[in-house]
């Protein structure tokens, strides 16, 4: 049972400087320090239980989303848990809806990705006092009551609350099994991490080496920035994993349109399974353009990192210019608008492949996809969850892979806690990690 009135909101800047060494690196993002707004909740139910919740940036956005937190802090504070989760759609209207904040929304931009954080803590505080990790409560959860989370506006011309229950219902049959294999094999993965933009060759060559031996079929490489760079690198990761393995190819956003078909075609002899990101994530025509360009090539398009919202994610399905829908935990209003799209994603049989490039995005997306596999796809064609191999070392509750496979959470929540000690080092700009790094930089 859920209790407690949420009695403190606090956020933190929390900072890693990932772009010392290129990690994350890509053509658009050349120097990116993953970075959190990090929130806590704390109640006055005296279980000792709060709610941790993120939302993922990249250095400078990270004080800007903080504030925004704090703009939205007194929607949360005082309220009592159990009207919260109760109402969980009239909550979630009421953040995303706010008179004044809108405005500089809606739902899109530093606005929806503070809401993202603030309902990543509500989720995991849920889940904690339920006493099952996130991706069990939504699957345990009565179908009404998941659909009662959902702010069905703007989408119902696709998907009605009714189409949405008939796909949850659908969802029903061979749960227990599907909940068994995920328990026993993990949701598949490929791993990013061997390609960042900003890595030398011989560091590809090495992660790539050690990627293969640890089991990873699946791997994606950064492009965008330089065609016979690409060319290179394609052919260098090709050559090492050889022809069956799968390639993926993420731009990023870098390119026009016509650039973007011209480029791919370019590509093509490294047979990826898709470019991502190809040009501006709000582009839906264009994406639609690009995707019939490379159905010849047996290329898809993936997009979604940098979708704002359920809306978005709507015109892309309807426009079919996407073959890989690429949810992201923390860009979309958290659990509630995620859930949201998976339903249209099953709708249009669209893949759904999350986004997971990011500190904390491996451990918060892999809860919705276990439940996507379990309650609403049924299916694990086309489908593989990102693996980045960075800073899962600064979470209480970090993920475990298993021959290129997440395995699913046991600790109750939605993995969103970080060690405190690793929050404190790391705080923009008094954690020790930054005081030294600013020093550095000044003398
Ligand atoms: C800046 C991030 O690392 C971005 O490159 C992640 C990304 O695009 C992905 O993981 O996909
Ligand atoms: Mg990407």
């Amino acid at each position: 049972m859920v209790r407690g009135r949420i009695s403190r909101l606090s956020v933190r800047d929390v900072r890693f400087p990932t772009s010392l060494g290129g990690h994350g690196s890509d053509a658009m993002h050349t120097d990116p320090d993953y970075s959190a707004a990090y929130v806590v909740l704390e109640t006055d139910a005296e279980d000792g239980l709060k709610g941790y919740g993120i939302t993922f940036t990249l250095g400078k956005g990270t004080e800007v989303v903080a504030c925004a937190v704090n703009a939205l802090a007194h929607h949360v504070l005082n309220k009592d848990l159990g009207d919260i989760v109760g109402d969980f759609r009239g909550f979630y209207r009421q953040l995303t809806s706010d008179g004044q904040l809108r405005w500089i929304g809606p739902e899109k931009g530093v606005v929806h990705l503070a809401t993202a954080a603030v309902l990543n803590a509500v989720w995991d505080l849920w889940a904690k006092q339920e006493g099952k990790p996130l991706w069990k409560l939504l699957v345990d959860m009565d179908p009404r009551m998941l659909l009662s989370c959902i702010d069905f506006r703007y989408i119902t011309d696709v998907l009605t609350e009714e189409e949405a229950y008939g796909i949850l219902q659908k969802g029903q049959i061979g749960k227990k099994e599907r909940e068994r294999q995920m328990l026993m094999h993990g949701y598949p993965a490929y791993t990013t991490s061997c390609a960042w933009l900003g890595y030398s060759d011989d560091t590809l060559k090495q992660l790539c080496t050690e990627a293969l031996q640890d089991g990873w079929t699946r791997f994606k490489v950064k492009v965008g920035a330089d065609l016979q760079d690409d060319i290179r690198r394609c052919r260098l990761i090709r050559n090492m994993i050889g022809p069956e393995k799968t390639l993926m190819m993420d731009a990023n956003q870098r390119w026009d349109v016509p650039e973007a078909i011209e480029w791919m075609s370019k590509l093509a002899e490294f047979k990826p399974l898709w470019i991502e990101e190809p040009t501006s994530p709000d582009d839906i025509l264009g994406h639609a353009t690009i995707s019939k360009a490379l159905v010849p090539l047996g290329i898809g398009v993936a997009t979604g990192e940098q979708c704002h919202n359920r809306v978005i994610f709507k015109q892309l399905l309807q426009a079919k210019a996407l073959q890989f829908l690429q949810i992201d935990s923390c860009r979309l209003g958290s659990v509630n608008e995620n859930l949201s799209v998976l339903l249209m994603a099953k709708k249009f049989e669209i893949p759904v492949c999350p986004h997971a490039g990011g500190v904390g995005l491996c451990e918060l997306v892999q809860h919705l996809i276990i439940f996507d596999f379990i309650s609403v796809s049924a299916s694990l064609k086309n489908r593989m969850c990102e693996y980045v191999d960075h800073l899962h070392e600064h979470f209480r509750y970090p993920v475990t892979i298993k021959k290129a496979s997440y395995m699913p959470p046991k600790d109750a929540g939605y993995s969103t806690e970080m060690k405190e000690e690793s929050v404190k080092k790391h705080q923009y700009p008094d954690g020790e990690v930054w005081k030294k790094l600013l020093a550095a930089q000044n003398n």
